[in-house]
């Protein structure tokens, strides 16, 4: 056997909670990462990666199990790469989100921070999601209890769930996901034992053979469910009896959809989607406001923290009714819809042309008429040409993707000077690097995390920066 040439750590005490969900302990003054722990854990440890002020490893071993710790509800826990804070309780969870924002903001953006407000925790901690991906996979992944039980490892019937941390070919077959409310694990479970009962292929990701590749399933609070099979050939018969199979199953099925996608990677972003019975979106209801989702429309995976961090973001706004407002990085246009009643204009931007079309679409929907949404790269669109078309903004909103925005953006805003900026974030690091550009001329006047993502250690965070 091959030995490994990192050290063991035998004997190692976890102490705080580091970025990106992990947690981190000293040998000899040396921080060591360690994925799956938390305060209070006493682990045995094999490094894995070595560098001169730090070093990551595994747990061998756990020697005493943290008093933090609580039992985990799902079944899959430890194995499936979602949820992965399940063993802290929830309240637990909003503390050290919490402190990771502060620690963010203050260690990488270096500015001055008033008192971080409090976490808006999630009320539903369980079925919060409007929307799950499942990979089919002829791949099963064999559990660590299936393995310990002496499971023949050579039985591969077809996977339906996700992938494992880390493993583009192997899937964790999901008896039970706590992520989405009924009928969504109902659905997953009947679609894969009609495959596997009518001796349909699960697809296989390195040879690229095989029928079934991916089930999405969205569902809104209003009821409605949507749900695309994506199939790696078009098979006719075989694709009509098996959606026919679920029309007549599941009468929540309000959107059946589907996909041919007989690319090499799943993204169907590029790939047409054909509506088979019912219609070809669902709509979200926010207060009072409709929102039609496309199948391949991004909309904020949990409906009910969504509206908490509209919320929010429309209070930092603190709109009059006469301002001008820019929402930048708009989506669907969600918060330019959610606020276009309480300011003279808004004009949303976006890269996603089907993205911005259906920011329209809803502004109609709702009868809106003082939007105004453009498609095409930030860098691009927004320059002072734009901005004196379409006039100053007083408060322009600003919901980045993880990479936070771009340094030339940063300066068209810069120079546009609007009296208040919010930025909404999902990733508190970028959000940091970017405020410490903004920090000459603006202060950071609030702070307010929101928890849209229970179990994990993702958190969204709003900033108020006002002119100095
Ligand atoms: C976090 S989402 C914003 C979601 C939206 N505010 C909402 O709540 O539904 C970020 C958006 O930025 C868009 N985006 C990413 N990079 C961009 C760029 N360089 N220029 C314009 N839009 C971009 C993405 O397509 C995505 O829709």
């Amino acid at each position: 056997m091959r030995r490994n040439k990192y050290p063991i750590i035998e004997n190692l005490q976890i102490t705080e909670i580091a970025a990106e969900g992990k947690a981190l302990g000293r040998d000899n003054d040396i921080v060591v990462f360690v994925p799956n722990t938390v305060p209070g854990d006493v682990v045995r440890v094999q490094i894995n990666n070595k560098r001169r002020r730090f070093m990551e490893g595994y747990v061998l071993e756990y020697l005493t199990l943290s008093p933090l710790r609580c039992e985990p509800v799902c079944e899959h826990s430890g194995e499936c790469g979602g949820c992965k804070w399940q063993f802290l309780p929830y309240e637990k969870q909003l503390e050290f989100k919490q402190r990771q924002v502060f620690d963010q903001l203050s260690r990488l953006g270096g500015v001055e921070l008033p008192e971080i407000e409090p976490i808006i925790g999630s009320q539903k901690t369980e079925y919060y999601r409007n929307k799950l991906e499942f990979t089919f996979s002829n791949k099963r992944w064999i559990t660590r209890e299936e393995v310990a039980q002496g499971a023949d490892i050579t039985e591969r019937e077809g996977a339906l769930g996700f992938h494992i941390p880390g493993m583009f070919d192997k899937v964790l077959d999901v008896k039970k996901c706590h992520l989405q409310a009924e009928p969504s694990n109902a659905i997953r479970l009947a679609v894969r034992r009609y495959a596997i009962d009518n001796s349909l292929e699960f697809y296989d990701v390195k040879q690229h053979t095989g029928l079934l590749r991916n089930l999405m399933i969205r569902t809104s609070t209003t009821g409605e469910t949507m749900v695309v099979v994506v199939f790696a050939e078009d098979k006719p018969q075989i694709r009509t009896k098996l959606l026919d199979f679920l029309l007549a199953t599941f009468e929540q099925i309000t959107s059946l959809c589907y996909v041919i996608n007989s690319k090499l990677n799943d993204s169907i972003a590029d790939q047409e989607v054909l509506c088979y019975a019912g219609k070809p979106y669902i709509e979200e209801v926010m207060e009072g406001l409709r929102f039609r989702i496309n199948p391949k429309s991004f909309y904020q995976t949990n409906s009910e923290q969504a509206y908490n961090l509209y919320k929010v973001t429309r209070e930092f706004a603190n709109l009059k009714g006469d301002e001008i407002v820019y929402d930048l990085y708009t989506g669907t246009g969600t918060i330019a819809n959610f606020v276009a009643r309480s300011c003279r204009k808004v004009i949303g931007v976006e890269y996603v042309p089907e993205a911005i079309e259906d920011a329209k679409y809803n502004s109609a929907l709702n009868g809106i008429d003082n939007t105004l949404f453009f498609a095409g790269d930030m860098k691009n669109v927004l320059n002072r040409d734009f901005i004196e078309r379409h006039g100053r903004a007083d408060v322009i909103i600003l919901d980045p993707p993880r990479a936070g925005i771009d340094a030339s953006v940063a300066q068209t805003i810069l120079e546009a000077a609007p009296k208040s900026i919010v930025y909404v974030s999902c990733n508190p690091a970028t959000q940091a690097r970017d405020l410490a550009i903004f920090n000459e001329a603006y202060r950071v006047a609030r702070v307010r995390p929101v928890d849209m993502f229970p179990h994990t250690h993702h958190v969204e965070n709003v900033v108020l920066l006002t002119r100095r």
